[in-house]
Formats: C-alpha cells, sequence, structure tokens
C-alpha cells in the first residue's frame, strides 16, 4: 500500500472550474499533476485565478466542478488541522508578541509532538533558514526578510507533504526578494518537500521553479520547465508575460511572416498554414541593433524614437518603417559600446529562429 502511494502524483487537479456566479469564471478547466517533492510556479497576471487555485487545493474552497487530489485523496477529505500542507502567505500571520522560538514551536504543540522533542527540532529548522541564535527574539524585534524566514521555518518545521505559498516575498525590497528566492530554492531542494508558489513575478518564476503554470483569464495557458517556457511559449500571451516580446501583424508566408509586403524570416510555432492571419513574437534580448544586425536573416533599416537606460542594459524602441511599426530591443554592455542617438538611423534585425510565427486567432 504506501509503495503505491509513493508513486502517486502529490497533487493532482481534474477539470477544475471555480465560478463565484460573477459572470466570469475565476477557474476554467484547470488540470495538471505534480510529482512528489517538485518546485511548481503559478504564474499570472492580477486576476487570473491564481490564489482561487491555491485556495482550492489548500482545501479553503471547494471547486464548482471537478477533482482535487492531495497524496491520492480528496483536498477536502481531511480536517483542516489534521492536513500535512505548510503555507506562507504575504501577510504573515506571526504572533509578534511571542519569540521565534515559540512561533516555530507553535505548529507542532497544535499536532500535540511530544514536547520533549520540540526545542531540538525547533532549532533544527531556524539554522535552516539560518535564523540559528534568533530563537529568544520577539518578532517584532526582526527585519522583515527575518520575519519571513520565521514563517517559512514555521510552515516546514512539522515536515509538512506539501508547502503552499502565495506571493511571500512580494512586500520584500528588491534585493531581499531575490536574495530570498534563492533561499526558497535552496531550502526546497534541502528538504525535498513539493511546493506550489503562486506569484506574477516572472522573474522568480524562473529562478525558483521546476516547473511553470502561467494562467490568464482563469485557464492554464501552458505549463512546462522554466527554459521551456522562455524558449518556446505556446501563444502571444505567454511571449508577452515571460519577458519583454514585440509583436508583427501579416499573414503567414513560406519564409516566416509577411508583414506590409516584406516577407520576413521566422519560425511557425503553432499549426499554422501559408497564408493565414498570423502574430510574429520576438524577443527585445533576440533582435539586433547596427552592426550586429547586419548579419541577420531578417535586416531592415530602423529609427530610434527612444533610449532608456537601465542599469547593465539600454532598452531602444525602434521604428520600422517598411513594416509599419516597430520593435523594442535591448542592447546590453552599454558601456562598451557608444550607444545609438535617438532619432538615428540604424539597421535592424533577426533570425529567422528568434520569430516565433502563432496563429492571429491565438491570444
Ligand atoms: N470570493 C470571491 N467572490 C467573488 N469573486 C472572487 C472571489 N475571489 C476571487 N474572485 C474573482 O476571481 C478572479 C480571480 O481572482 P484571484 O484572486 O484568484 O486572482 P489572482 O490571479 O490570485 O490575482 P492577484 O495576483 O491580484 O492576487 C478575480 O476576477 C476575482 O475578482
Amino acid at each position: 500500500m504506501a509503495a503505491v502511494r509513493s508513486e502517486q502524483p502529490a497533487v493532482v487537479v481534474q477539470g477544475v472550474d471555480m465560478d463565484f456566479g460573477t459572470g466570469a469564471m475565476a477557474v476554467k478547466g484547470a488540470s495538471f499533476a505534480l510529482e512528489p517533492g517538485r518546485f511548481l510556479t503559478i504564474l499570472g497576471p492580477s486576476g487570473s485565478g491564481k490564489t482561487t487555485l491555491l485556495r482550492m487545493i489548500a482545501g479553503f474552497q471547494a471547486p464548482t466542478r471537478g477533482e482535487i487530489l492531495i497524496g491520492g485523496r480528496p483536498a477536502d477529505a481531511v480536517a483542516p488541522h489534521r492536513r500535512s500542507i505548510g503555507m506562507v502567505f504575504q501577510k504573515l500571520a506571526l504572533f509578534p508578541h511571542m519569540t521565534v522560538n515559540a512561533n516555530v514551536a507553535f505548529p507542532l504543540k497544535m499536532r500535540r509532538h511530544d514536547p520533549r522533542t520540540i526545542p531540538a527540532r525547533v532549532a533544527r529548522y531556524l539554522d535552516l533558514v539560518r535564523l540559528g541564535g534568533y530563537g529568544n527574539r520577539r518578532i517584532h524585534e526582526l527585519s522583515g526578510g527575518q520575519q519571513q524566514r520565521v514563517a517559512i521555518a514555521r510552515a516546514l518545521v512539522f515536515e509538512p507533504d506539501l508547502l503552499l505559498l502565495d506571493e511571500p516575498l512580494a512586500a520584500l525590497d528588491r534585493k531581499l526578494r531575490e536574495e530570498m528566492q534563492l533561499e526558497f530554492r535552496r531550502i526546497q531542494k534541502e528538504l525535498g518537500v513539493t511546493t506550489i508558489n503562486v506569484t506574477h513575478d516572472q522573474r522568480e518564476a524562473l529562478v525558483v521553479s521546476d516547473e511553470i503554470i502561467v494562467m490568464d483569464h482563469g485557464e492554464i495557458q501552458q505549463h512546462t520547465s522554466p527554459v521551456d517556457m522562455y524558449r518556446s511559449p505556446a501563444n502571444p500571451f505567454v511571449a508577452s508575460f515571460i519577458g519583454v516580446s514585440s509583436f508583427l501583424e501579416g499573414l503567414s508566408s513560406p519564409r516566416g511572416l509577411m508583414v506590409n509586403g516584406v516577407d520576413c524570416a521566422g519560425v511557425a510555432a503553432g499549426a499554422i498554414l501559408p497564408g493565414m492571419p498570423a502574430r510574429g513574437a520576438i524577443r527585445a534580448e533576440q533582435t539586433r541593433i547596427g552592426a550586429a544586425a547586419e548579419a541577420c536573416d531578417t535586416v531592415l533599416e530602423g529609427r530610434i524614437t527612444d533610449t532608456i537606460f537601465e542599469g547593465e542594459r539600454l532598452m531602444y524602441f525602434v521604428d520600422l518603417p517598411a513594416l509599419g511599426t516597430g520593435v523594442r530591443i535591448y542592447h546590453h554592455d552599454p558601456a562598451e559600446h557608444a550607444p545609438f542617438e535617438k532619432g538615428a538611423t540604424v539597421s535592424t534585425g533577426w533570425n529567422a529562429r528568434d520569430l516565433l510565427i502563432f496563429p492571429a486567432k491565438d491570444r
């Protein structure tokens, strides 16, 4: 019996809808399975249904339709306080006037662990989140990042089968958030706990996850690895949400995409026949400018309409009169190259493999 259970996915979501009766469904036909030990991030814009899906997995809300299994059992079959699920949310709900030790010990006391084993277990988990020695501090005596780590220790200390994270890093400043993303990854790998994380931060999703689900308007758009999500977006929505892409509208052609009478080199990214209305997506970092553009499969004359200095890179907005539209281009290493001035005429280009062509009906 135990052997059979260990081969089951940790989480199964099957045909799940959530209809709050407001007109648009919050979640529509969601289906996926997650294997034990994996780190999944659910990524999407505000209102896309991420939190609703996570709340159903936590068993806080029953789906209108469909089924959710945790370790092979329906999510709501187990009473909430008996579920083996650790959670960290943006609002931490730590007990502010209690010590760090007392906060982390709380779930163990609730679960009636032997009191003699609790201090050692608490100390082990504080070490794991690099807060060894902080046990006697009170929560309000800690920085935001330290409080976040107490919340992680408290969510993990009872060794749950599943860890659910709902934007736990959203309130932190950028530097601390990026540090904590790496911490999350380290701790999750060390413990091997199956984790589902919700965020609208695409960088976080790429950095921490084994797999990513992108949602829009309550529907799963794509479920794959970070590298595959970046390289092979399923539709223009995913291409625009992960990274910065420019879009070209036209008709598909044997070479790629006919835009305003110009045949642009590209590759089909969906089921598409020549002559069909199509939309090309090209990433800012794969579009070339100046001398680097000259050797590309498609080279066009462009005019710089705006430049934004972003520190480690420049973003150029370049108008392409031949296509009747413009593209955005990242230029890295700006200290190495003389930047192009606004109004300058520049060669602009890309290689065929970098212009992804989707049927125009895809969002
Ligand atoms: N209790 C509720 N009653 C009615 N509608 C709700 C309820 N909870 C969520 N919704 C609606 O369901 C949709 C999805 O909301 P949800 O909170 O899941 O989105 P989200 O992707 O987590 O967004 P955010 O990133 O802003 O938190 C939204 O349109 C929201 O207004």
